[in-house]
């Protein structure tokens, strides 16, 4: 005998108030990336604006995220989507979101040795559909090294102020100088650096036909000059040191090369970059924020 099954979702509740976003959050989802299958967690929900309501249908906004673990994700792949929370929860709905945050590996050349490692780049995507309208943002995180130009101008200082010391009245024999910039007292202080993080959020405008994680990341890293390394040999290592030698910045400094660098990309109607230095000086960090959207 099969008996009817109480439908509370479908009542009418005592407090008609409508409600901004109700949902799921933390829904394991397989996503496809290139080809590849990427674990990430989804916040999938909608808006429930019929004040009467009681409640959404949960497991009609779960049993949709099936599609994307079948189909390459892109931003056509979500629009249908969150159509179908949409129709789903026709007359209760007008507005439906999803959030998805993942990890993307990705393998990273060394400097100068022939090696290579993987590194990991957190991201998530937030997409939300109103009256026809998709809103697509893509966040993500990259590590790098900053190197302090005030520190280092400082650090120059005291080391020729100790050249000073060491060789006067005294006349100069380059073979001497040569030696005497190979020893500690050489390079009597150092600049300070220290792994700093800069955290993109990016709009993707109507254009956009696909995700391009790894350009995007590519373009980020090259403007910002000393992304952290994966595998290292004494080599590489020489060749970072090299790298943040010629590369010192204030978090200023990156927080406009990352704005100059994603201001060229087509498929971008806005942005905001934030950047935090780490400080090795102080207990606390340093920050710079820019925001940009297209008029
Ligand atoms: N709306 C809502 N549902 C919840 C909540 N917590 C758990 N659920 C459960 O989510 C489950 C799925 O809900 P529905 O999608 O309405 O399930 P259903 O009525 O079998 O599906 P349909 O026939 O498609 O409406 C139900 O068993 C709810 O109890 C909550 O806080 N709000």
């Amino acid at each position: 005998m099969t008996s009817l099954l109480p439908d509370i979702a479908c009542q009418s509740t005592r407090l008609p108030i409508p409600l901004d976003w109700v949902g799921m959050q933390g829904i394991a989802a397989p996503l496809r990336i290139a080809g590849e299958r990427v674990a990430a967690y989804a916040d999938a929900g909608v808006s429930l604006d019929e004040a009467e309501a009681r409640g959404i249908h949960m497991s009609r906004l779960y049993l949709a995220l099936e599609a994307l673990a079948e189909a390459e994700l892109s931003p056509t792949l979500l629009r249908d989507l969150l159509k179908q929370f949409l129709r789903s929860h026709a007359q209760l709905s007008r507005r439906a979101s999803l959030a998805l945050r993942f990890e993307l590996m990705l393998r990273r050349p060394a400097l100068v040795s022939p090696l290579s490692g993987w590194k990991r780049y957190p991201c998530e995507i937030h997409v939300q559909l109103e009256d026809d309208a998709l809103q697509l943002e893509l966040r993500l995180s990259l590590p790098y090294s900053s190197t302090c130009p005030c520190s280092a101008a400082l650090a120059r200082q005291l080391i020729q102020e100790r050249f000073d010391s060491d060789f006067a009245g005294r006349p100069l024999k380059a073979s001497e100088v040569r030696a005497w910039l190979g020893s500690p007292q050489g390079i009597v202080a150092t600049p300070h650096s220290q792994r700093s993080e800069a955290q993109l959020k990016v709009q993707l405008g109507p254009t956009a036909r696909a995700f391009a994680f790894s350009e995007l990341i590519d373009q980020a890293e090259e403007a910002l000059g000393t992304a952290v390394q994966t595998a290292v040999k004494r080599a590489d290592e020489q060749a970072f040191a090299l790298a943040n030698g010629q590369n010192l910045m204030f978090c200023e400094d990156a927080a406009r090369r990352l704005h100059r660098a994603l201001l060229q990309r087509e498929e971008v109607s806005g942005f905001e970059v934030r950047v935090v230095h780490a400080e090795s000086l102080h207990a606390h960090d340093a920050v710079a924020v820019s925001r940009w959207r297209r008029d």
